[in-house]
Formats: structure tokens, C-alpha cells, sequence
């Protein structure tokens, strides 16, 4: 395993520490939750009785095959962790996410979880973000439209393709407009004026949402608290 897939693995497995019996679990998606989701099916192979939401098909399909049982928002409408990693952590703890594409159920689940522990390598740490392109999900009626009206808030917008050039659909049977607005100083206006736009269904920035940031470089594990 090379370094950095060793910092995630790190920085998820000190995660599941915070996961205790009868818990009721946000599961992120990507490459540092996969390994959150490996853990907590071990710690559930030993006895650990939690039920799980997952933030997209492939974090649903990598629960059910360790054992992890699913629920739904009918069966709770909160959960008391989410567990998920970052494209980009900010000096001021806002991030980017959705470079897997999951960026609304991810925000839906970590909104819903009393505490949202967010898991990252060295290499995502910023002082402002704006290194990696803003996903933003956009319905695909009039995504030209919408494309075009982000263009106007001042970036480059590229619809999202998948492998073999077809168009990436979300979860949700949306686009992923990658923006490149470079150096974002002050996410929160950007996310509204974003958001304001009709046919913008989420973005991928998430300000004020972490109640730990835990990090790693392979090495040693960090966990800050933003909110303290
Ligand atoms: O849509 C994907 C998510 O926001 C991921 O949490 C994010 O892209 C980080 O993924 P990874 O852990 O693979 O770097």
C-alpha cells in the first residue's frame, strides 16, 4: 500500500474509533471512506450492532458486502455520525467534495448527523480552496442554460464525462459541471449565488458542516475540532 493510501486508511480506521454500539451511521463514498466501510464491517463481524445510510449506490454495495445493515431516512431523520472524506480542506474548515460525484447525498446525510467526522490524507489540506474544480450538480433539462449562467459567476464550467465520453450521471440522474473559479476566498458567497441559480441542485462545498477534521500522512493521525 503506498503512502497515501496508507494516510486514508489511517485517517478513516481512527474515525470508526468515534463509532459505538447502537450508533446510527452516515457511510461517505470515495477512496478514504472505503476504508471507513472496511473497518466498521470488521468491527461488525465482532458483535458492533450499528445501521448504516450510505451516500451512493457503490457505498451501498460496499456495506451490504460486509455485513453492514442499511436504513433509510423513513426508518430515522438523523443519524449520530457521518463519516466521509474531502476533495479539499480549507484553512477555515470549509471543503470541497464530490470528485466522486455523490456530493448531494453526501451533504443530505452529513446534514443530517448530529456529528460529521471528515477523513483526509496530508495532500488535501489548502488555505483556500479552489486547487481542485467546484463539482456542482445540475438538473440536465436546460443544463446548457445553467452551465451558462455559471460561466457568468466567473469560471470555466466542463460538464463531467464519464471513462468513455459519455456524460456522467449522479446518483440522482443529474450532471456534474466541474468549475474552475480559481482561489475561492469566501466559499459562502459563492455556494448562494450558486445556489440561486434555477436548475443548480447542490454544490460540492460544504462550510460549517465538520465536527472533526482527521487527517494523516501515513505516519501519525491528527483530529481538530473546528467548532471548539
Ligand atoms: O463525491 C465524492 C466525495 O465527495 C468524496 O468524499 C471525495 O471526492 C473524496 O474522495 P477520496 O476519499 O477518494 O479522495
Amino acid at each position: 500500500m503506498d503512502k497515501i493510501a496508507q494516510a486514508k486508511k489511517m485517517a478513516a480506521e481512527r474515525a470508526v474509533d468515534f463509532v459505538e454500539d447502537g450508533m446510527t451511521i452516515g457511510l461517505g463514498t470515495g477512496s478514504t471512506s472505503y476504508f471507513a466501510i472496511q473497518r466498521l464491517g470488521e468491527r461488525v463481524a465482532e458483535g458492533l450492532r450499528i445501521r448504516a445510510i450510505g451516500t451512493s449506490k457503490r457505498t451501498e454495495e460496499l456495506a451490504q458486502a460486509v455485513h453492514i445493515p442499511l436504513i433509510t431516512f423513513s426508518d430515522v431523520k438523523e443519524l449520530d455520525l457521518a463519516i466521509d472524506g474531502a476533495d479539499e480542506v480549507a484553512h477555515d474548515y470549509s471543503l470541497t467534495k464530490g470528485g466522486g460525484g455523490a456530493l448531494l447525498r453526501e451533504k443530505l446525510v452529513a446534514s443530517a448527523a448530529r456529528r460529521f467526522l471528515v477523513i483526509v490524507d496530508h495532500t488535501k489540506r489548502v488555505h483556500h480552496l479552489g486547487k481542485f474544480l467546484l463539482p456542482v450538480e445540475v438538473v440536465p433539462f436546460a443544463w446548457e442554460l445553467t452551465h451558462y449562467r455559471i460561466e457568468q459567476l466567473g469560471c470555466r464550467a466542463t460538464r463531467r464525462r464519464q471513462d468513455n465520453g459519455e456524460p456522467f450521471i449522479t446518483d440522482n440522474h443529474n450532471y456534474i459541471l466541474d468549475c474552475d473559479f480559481g482561489e475561492i476566498v469566501d466559499p459562502p458567497l459563492l455556494h448562494n449565488a450558486l445556489k440561486a441559480l434555477p436548475g443548480v441542485v447542490e454544490t460540492g462545498l460544504f462550510i460549517d458542516m465538520a465536527y472533526a477534521v482527521i487527517e494523516s500522512d501515513g505516519e501519525h493521525v491528527t483530529v481538530e475540532y473546528p467548532k471548539s
